[in-house]
């Protein structure tokens, strides 16, 4: 299997160099060249079986033989080992017709372990391999950033920069973040919104001498790996509630499209899912490119869902490549102009596309706050802000004969001062994050400039050669 950039100008790489590239060298994202396609047998054989057993099966195909079966099962095995639920990622219903997948039992309380904890097993054992020592670094609005420092820390191939924006994460996700104090850990709170932080790591990995000089690498979403393992959880609720006998539907609260363009991988592969369900908070660029067919960026507001106060959203360009029949050079000129006005217009057959393959809604913060508060006292369960912006948006589109699946992003914990608000409920954080109060913090804060990231990266990074 080789992977492609959607832009058309990089090499085609294999899994493992895809991995390490994170972003392509021509400033695009990849993708696999062919999908792999699961039979109806083999879905329904995906029923009650371990998490850790249906994510070899899924990802295997695409990592297509470069690392050998046993060392792949046994990472996977490991990854889905640390978390806390035995079902890793179980499902739990709120409504009739209506479950909840609750993927915050890893050990930063985001969905973002499920994808972290593979990743970072996998970059260890090909940079072991090779010998090398490689620099990441990630642009988080709070749960990419902590997820990938639990799984970097401590590693010896590795040396992690995180650029939060400064101030606009929640209190638990920055001191999950900064109070981690391994030397190979560094936190960076950026004078900037998360799109100007995502903007500095895609800026430097398209500055080929400085990428070279540190081997630069990516764990936000715009890396394939972190897609191929979130694809597995759209197969363990989809089989847990009878696929491929009946359809299910997705909704998923949304910001750089990685974890809903899992679930489109997914239906590619052959996983029978009726609507993929786009969930926004105001910041609702996805839902009106949908509605209006043209990208607009009209600048971000702060909400109680953090993580999704994006603009820039990365994986639309994958999307775009697919929408488009995989035309490099149209999504070249679209990227293009997002860059230099802002926006771009689709063309009519990219709207069609996507538009015959999602749906989207948007919650503002009134209608998240009422779906927590309604949640609470109507199933007695406690939504985060983001899950719940995915439940407000998901009971708009019920339909009696489909199941629908909200994905849960976030443990309230994480969120508490928006969960009280809505509920009066104080969540409390799990006995291993009770004294993240009372833990130091380390942080670096620099101005929203590539060159001076640039630069604390070169003076920090054990991998930085001068070319
Ligand atoms: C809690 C939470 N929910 C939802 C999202 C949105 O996910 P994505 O960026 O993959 O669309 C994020 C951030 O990525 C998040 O941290
Ligand atoms: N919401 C994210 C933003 C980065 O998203 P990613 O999935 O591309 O890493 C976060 O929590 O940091």
């Amino acid at each position: 299997m080789e992977y492609v950039s959607t832009r058309g100008d990089a090499p085609r790489l294999g899994f493992c160099d895809a991995v390490l590239a994170g972003l392509a060298r021509d400033g695009g994202l990849y993708l696999p060249e062919s999908w792999p396609q699961f039979s109806s047998d083999q879905i329904a054989g995906m029923a009650n079986r371990p998490f850790a057993e249906i994510a070899f099966e899924v990802i295997s195909p695409f990592v297509d033989g470069e690392i050998a079966n046993d060392k792949l099962r046994e990472m996977v095995e490991a990854a889905y080992g640390t978390f806390r639920h035995e079902a890793v990622a179980p499902l739990v219903q709120i409504a009739p017709g209506h479950f909840v997948l609750e993927l915050f039992h890893g050990p930063t309380l985001a969905f973002k372990d499920v994808a972290m904890q593979f990743l970072a097993r996998v970059m260890d054992h090909i940079l072991g391999e090779r010998d090398q020592r490689a620099t990441i670094v990630g642009a988080t609005s709070g749960d990419t950033g902590s997820a990938a420092i639990e799984a970097f820390r401590g590693r010896d191939n590795t040396d992690i920069f995180i650029l939060h924006p400064k101030g606009m994460v929640s209190p638990v996700q920055q001191r999950q973040m900064t109070t981690v104090l391994d030397e190979n850990v560094f936190n960076i709170a950026l004078e900037g919104n998360f799109d100007d932080c995502q903007t500095i790591v895609k800026d430097m990995f398209n500055n080929h001498h400085f990428r070279d000089s540190v081997l630069l690498s990516g764990v936000n979403s715009i890396n394939w790996g972190r897609i191929v393992a979130q694809v597995v959880y759209y197969f363990t609720a989809a089989a847990a509630l009878g696929a491929p006998h009946r359809q299910i539907s997705f909704t998923v609260p949304t910001g750089n499209f990685g974890d809903i363009f899992a679930g489109y991988v997914a239906k590619r592969m052959g996983l029978p899912i009726k609507s993929l369900i786009i969930a926004t908070n105001e910041n609702d660029i996805l839902r009106r490119t949908l509605d209006e067919g043209r990208y607009e960026m009209d600048g971000v507001s702060a909400t109680t869902s953090p993580s999704m106060d994006i603009q820039i959203s990365s994986n639309f360009e994958r999307l775009l490549f697919e929408a488009s029949g995989r035309d490099a050079e149209l999504v070249k000129r679209q990227m293009a102009q997002l860059k230099q006005s802002g926006g771009f217009e689709l063309t009519a057959t990219e709207a069609n596309a996507i538009r015959a393959e999602f749906s989207a809604g948007t919650a503002d913060q009134a209608q998240t706050e009422k779906t927590q508060a309604d949640t609470l006292s109507h199933s007695g369960y406690l939504l985060d802000p983001h899950t719940a912006v995915a439940v407000a948006v998901a009971n708009t589109q019920i339909e009696p004969s489909t199941p629908m699946v909200s994905l849960s992003t976030a443990h309230p914990a994480k969120f508490p001062a928006a969960v009280k608000a809505a509920t009066q409920i104080d969540p409390a954080l799990p006995d291993w994050l009770s004294d993240l109060y009372e833990r130091e913090e380390r942080y670096q804060v620099i101005a929203n400039s590539q060159s001076e990231v640039e630069n604390f990266i070169k003076s920090k990074c054990r991998a930085y050669k001068e070319t």
